[in-house]
Order: structure tokens, then sequence, then C-alpha cells
């Protein structure tokens, strides 16, 4: 079987969030004797594009309405990946240092309409499609629908929604852009009055899936105006739990962190690591340290740390650290707080892939608050490292986190208010009072097994009944 998975973002090429973490691993585990899995993404101006080599396996130009652009697929000539990657390069559209902007709908349609105008020339066609979120949701449409694709619409296509918050909307009257298909069909691309390409990824994939079975569930009743659709669709649609990849996410050999440390040497470990953090951004070492890291938007729940983290401060002996970047009235106030609160409370704003590792690594507890979080990686690398999440309930967070009064060994909540964010550090603060308890718990969770193996496999067995 031949799988050719097309993202916007891949790890370590280019992240932006967790969907580059999926993409950069997933296949790897798909990759066996009997199954050959690939990944095409665009080509952007980046520095693993500057400090890598590519060779052209094919170049032509493609139509976008009344324009018309050169483009090359690259294949990176290193194989330090494990899977076959290939890039879309359109010098004019994609070659940008940014991966998302205002300009996405010609951007990633121009890369959607190459990877299929490519397709049309491979020999061996893949034998599955698998998209990735709205960036590629008009490729199951294009597929099903524009004459200039029909020799590839046997090929069953599936599509993932890693966040059905973001939908790629834009207006009807850039419709000319998409490939010539039947005008009766229009509807198909339409949600609300706009062209939706999450929407139409829905009603045109062979199957969806979400990244984790509870988000399917709640999709139903809060999908960013989607509910009715993923009811209706139903029948094609499964919660498939992420992975993690455990060679990257792995304390023992992780080259970013302080010091390597196994479930033997936690103690030393993360010791080394806390102290990094402590010594780097002015906290204490003997207090309990509470960590955040992600997006800074309302899904994470991150309009609410400052004051959460106000009131959690000053009731209890703790420090908190964050790292994230996102809307900038959220980071003026995590900015304020910091003369405020010095020595028990510092923040990155900003993106540093080395730090949140040691974070993972040094904090005693990864707090995440969401409003919505359709599976959550951090919870699962928190885990790995021996950090003690501390969730809210829902979507991805509610089938990997268990709460320690329910013999588990996380922190849970219901909502998202102040009021319970602050209750469960108070609970963590307590927690790590019983230092007896504290320990072991995360010297336990270190070994909960999240690899991608199961999961992986319930993609292939999906992929096969798409083919059967
Ligand atoms: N400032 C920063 N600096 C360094 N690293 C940072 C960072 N901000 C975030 N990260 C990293 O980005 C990743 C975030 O992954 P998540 O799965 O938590 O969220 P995201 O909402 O992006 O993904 C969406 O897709 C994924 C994958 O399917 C789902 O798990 C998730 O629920 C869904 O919202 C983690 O690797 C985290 O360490």
């Amino acid at each position: 079987m031949k799988i050719l998975h097309i993202s916007a973002e891949c790890y370590p090429i280019a992240k932006v969030g967790g969907l580059a973490d999926v993409v950069g691993a997933l296949p790897k585990y798909q990759n066996n004797d009997t199954t050959l899995s690939q990944v095409v993404m665009p080509f952007y101006d980046n520095k693993f594009t500057k400090e890598h080599s590519f060779s052209s396996v094919y170049s032509s130009e493609l139509t976008l309405g009344e324009n018309i652009y050169k483009f090359n697929i690259l294949k990176l000539n290193s194989s330090t990946l494990d899977f076959d990657i290939f890039f879309v390069d359109v010098p004019k559209l994609l070659f940008k240092e940014y991966v998302y902007s205002y300009d996405d709908t010609e951007r990633f349609l121009s890369f959607q309409i190459a990877v299929l105008d490519w397709m049309l020339t491979i020999k061996e066609k893949p034998s599955i499609i698998h998209c990735h979120d709205h960036h590629t949701g008009l490729v199951p449409f294009m597929l099903q629908e524009s004459f200039k694709y029909e020799s590839l619409n046997k090929i069953p296509n599936i599509l993932t929604i890693h966040n059905a918050q973001y939908q790629g909307w834009f207006s009807h009257d850039n419709v000319h852009l998409i490939p010539e298909f039947n005008f009766d069909h229009v509807g198909l691309l339409d949600w609300g009055g706009q062209i939706n390409p999450l929407a139409a990824a829905i009603k045109c994939a062979w199957s969806v899936t979400t990244v984790s079975p509870s988000y399917m569930d709640e999709l139903k009743s809060a999908a960013n105006g989607l509910e009715w659709l993923l009811s209706d669709e139903t029948e094609k649609c499964v919660g498939i739990l992420n992975g993690i990849d455990t060679n990257v996410w792995n304390p023992e050999v992780d080259t970013y962190i302080i010091k390597n440390y196994s479930q033997k040497t936690i103690q030393s470990g993360r010791k080394a690591n806390k102290q990094f953090l402590c010594d780097n951004y002015n906290l204490d070492l003997e207090k309990p340290l509470f960590a955040f890291i992600g997006r800074l938007v309302g899904e994470k729940g991150a309009d609410l740390l400052p004051e959460s983290f106000k009131i959690a401060l000053k009731e209890n002996n703790i420090s908190v650290f964050l790292l994230g970047s996102g809307h900038g009235d959220t980071e003026n106030q995590l900015i304020e707080l910091k003369s405020q609160f010095k020595g028990s409370y510092n923040a990155f704003i900003g993106y540093d892939e080395k730090l949140s590792h040691i974070i993972y690594a040094g904090a005693d507890f990864l707090l995440m608050p969401s409003r919505v979080e359709p599976c959550g990686l951090n919870q699962m690398y928190a885990l790995r490292y021996g950090t003690i999440p501390i969730v809210r309930s829902i979507g991805g967070l509610k089938d990997t986190v268990i709460d320690i009064d329910n013999n588990g060994f996380g922190i849970c909540h219901n909502e998202v208010t102040i009021e319970e964010i602050t209750k469960a550090i108070k609970r963590g603060a307590d927690l790590y009072k019983n230092n007896t308890k504290f320990k072991k718990i995360r010297k336990q969770i270190m070994s909960i097994d999240h690899s991608w193996n199961a999961s992986a496999q319930e993609y292939l067995n999906l992929y096969n009944s798409l083919n059967s």
C-alpha cells in the first residue's frame, strides 16, 4: 500500500503546532515491508530548507484563475526523516518565511493543485490520499469533481481534522480559482454562503477522522458551525487518538534537554532541568513549578491565565513559567505580571522548540485549561517526561488523563473558569507537599504508552477497509 499524506506542516521542517508533530511521526510508524508512507508539503523559505539539499522530480506550470505559476516538486536528498518527503515549490506563492498568513487561500490552493497535477503524472499512484486539515480540504472535492482529475477519482481519500475551529473560508468570488467542475455541484463547496474547504472535505472525503474519539463526539454539538454536517456524515467519521513520536520525545536521548534521564535517574535528571529553568528565568528551585506551553488563544483557555496566575501565585507558595505566543492582549498581560511576581513567575513570549523540551523535563506540573482540545500532545509529552498534567477534561485530554482521585495520575477539572483553574493549581501544590505520593506518580506516568503503534495500526485498518 502506498499512502500519501498531504499537509501544510511537518516536523522538523515547518512546525506551527501539533499538526506538524503528527505528520512528522505517523508515516514513520506506518512504513513497513508492505506499506510505503510518504508526505508532500509546501516548500517554505525557512531554516530547514536552507540547510538541506533537494532534487527536482517534476516541473510544470499550474493555473490559478487567470494566473499561471511555475512549480517544482522537490525531494529531500538525505534520508534523515525515516520516510520520503516531497515539497511543492511555487516560488511566487509558497516560498515564504511563514507558514500561514493573510494570503492562505491562493497559497494553499496552488499547493493542492500542484500536488494533483503532479499525481496525474506519477506511474505508481498512491493507494490512499490522506489530507490534513482545511489547507488540504479541497483535494477530496477536486478529486471527485474537477474534470481534470477524473482519472484519480477512484483513489480513496481521507481527511483528518486536527482542529475544526479553522475552516479556510473564502468568498464565492474566488470559485474560478478551483479547476473546472460541473457547476451544478458548487453546493459541495458551500457552507453558510461561503466556500468552506473543511466542510467540502467532510462532504467529499471517503472517510473523516478526528484526532481523538471524544473530540469526534463533541464536534456534533460544537464544531464552529459544522455541527449539523458532522452529525449528518457520522457514518464515515471515526476518532483515532494521536500518538507521540517516542524517538523524538524521549528524555533518555533528547538532545534538547540539559540532562537526560530515565525512570531510574528521574530525580537527578529532572532536578538539573528544573535548575536550568530556575537559573535562567529567576525562579525558586524549592517551589513546585507549574508551566504552560502553547498558542495563546481562546481555545487553549489562555485569556484566563493572567488572572488565574495572579490568584494562584498569591494564594500558594509556587512558581509559574509560561512559553507561548498569540493574542497581543494576553501576551501583554502575561508580560506585565513579571514585575509583580519577581522570583516566582516568568514568561517567554515566542516560539522555542528547545525550551519547550526543557520545560517538559523540568516543570513539576503542566497546565492545559483548554476550551477545545481535539487531542492535545503536550499532556502526552508531559507524561513521558514525568511532568504531571493538570487538564480540563475535554476532547483528547479526557481520553488520556485520569484524575488522581479516580486512581489516576493527573489533575482534572470540568470547567474553564478562573476559579476551577486556580483550584486545580492548589490541588497540584497540595500534591507536591505529599512528597512520596508526588514522586511515585511522576515516576509511574513515564511508562504510560502513548506511542503511535496502536493508532498507526488503526489508520492502516481504515485504509484497508476503503481499498477493499
Ligand atoms: N511557543 C511554543 N514554543 C515551542 N513549542 C510550542 C509552542 N507552542 C506550542 N508548542 C508545541 O506545539 C505542539 C502543540 O501541540 P498541541 O497538540 O497541543 O496543539 P495544537 O493546538 O497546535 O494542535 C492541533 O492539532 C494537534 C494534532 O492533531 C492536536 O493534538 C491538538 O489538539 C490540535 O489543537 C507541541 O509540540 C508543543 O510543545
